[in-house]
Formats: C-alpha cells, structure tokens, sequence
C-alpha cells in the first residue's frame, strides 16, 4: 500500500480532517489519524490537508521523532504531472539546480586559489633569485 503513486489531484480529493493526505517531500501521507495528536495543532494541518506540505513541514525544523511519525503514516509517493503545483525550496528540483550553481561556484573558487596560489610561488620564486643575483 506504502509503494502505491498518487497523482495531485487524488492527493487533493483527501482534504477533509477524517480523510487528510498530505505530500511531503514527494511522498504522500495519511495524516488523518495524527491531526488531533499534532502538537502544532490540528488547524495547520488542515490547512494543508491535500497539498504538498513540504514548506510548511521544513520551515518548522521538525525533529527525527516528528520524521518517524511521519514514516509510520506514508501510503505512496507522488506521481507529478504537467500542470500541477511545482514544489518550492525544498523541492528536488529546486535544490538540484541551486546545488549545481554551488558546484559552480566551488570550481570558480578552487580556480582562484590555485591561480592565486601559482602567482605567489612565482612571486617567491623570482624575489629568491634577485636575493641570489645581489
Ligand atoms: C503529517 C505531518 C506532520 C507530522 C508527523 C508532525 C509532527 C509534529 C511533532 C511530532 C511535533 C512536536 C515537535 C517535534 O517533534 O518536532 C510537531 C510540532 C509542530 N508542528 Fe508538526 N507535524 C506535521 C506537519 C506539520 C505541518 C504541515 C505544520 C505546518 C506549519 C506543522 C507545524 C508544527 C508546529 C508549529 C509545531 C510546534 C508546536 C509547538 O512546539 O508548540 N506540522 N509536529
């Protein structure tokens, strides 16, 4: 049951407090019999409820305890498709493209330091040979 693929419209059709899924990561969750356990409440939950979560869920810095709960309600994974709500920052995809740019940027940053690095060896290296020539 946990492997089943949800689209986002079956996911959005479970919004109601008895029936409440909720997407997380692309994985979609049963939170139905948790939201009158949430010790944030049952309203943020709810307001949630049949939508993907994933902001909402990292922006409170849940501990692993709060994770596991989480494991213990998955029922599937999303299936995205064209048209439905992209997810933002903590999406795979947003963060794969932000981590290329990061790769980017350290290869820019490792290419000035060993060309900085080479400058002054040969800084060293020519200053040596005056002192030697004097
Ligand atoms: C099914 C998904 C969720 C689970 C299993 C869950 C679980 C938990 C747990 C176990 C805590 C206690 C603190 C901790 O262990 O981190 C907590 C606190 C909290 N949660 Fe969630 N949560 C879920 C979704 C959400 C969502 C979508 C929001 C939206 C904003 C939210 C807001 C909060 C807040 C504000 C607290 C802090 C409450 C306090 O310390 O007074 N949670 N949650």
């Amino acid at each position: 049951m946990a492997d089943k693929d949800y689209t986002y419209s079956d996911v959005s059709e479970h919004s109601t407090k008895k029936d409440l899924f909720v997407v997380i990561h692309d994985k979609v969750y049963n939170a139905s019999s948790f939201v009158d356990e949430h010790p944030g409440g049952e309203e943020v939950l709810l307001d949630v409820g049949g939508q993907d979560a994933t902001e909402a869920f990292e922006d409170v810095g849940h501990s692993d305890e709060a994770r596991e709960i989480l494991d213990g309600l998955l029922v599937g994974k999303l299936k995205r498709q064209d048209g439905d709500p992209q997810p933002k920052s903590y999406a795979p995809a947003a963060s794969s493209s932000s981590s290329t740019e990061g790769a980017g940027l350290g290869v820019g940053l490792y290419a000035i330091i060993l060309i900085g690095g080479v400058l002054a060896f040969g800084a060293y290296k020519y200053l040596q040979s005056q002192q030697e020539g004097q």
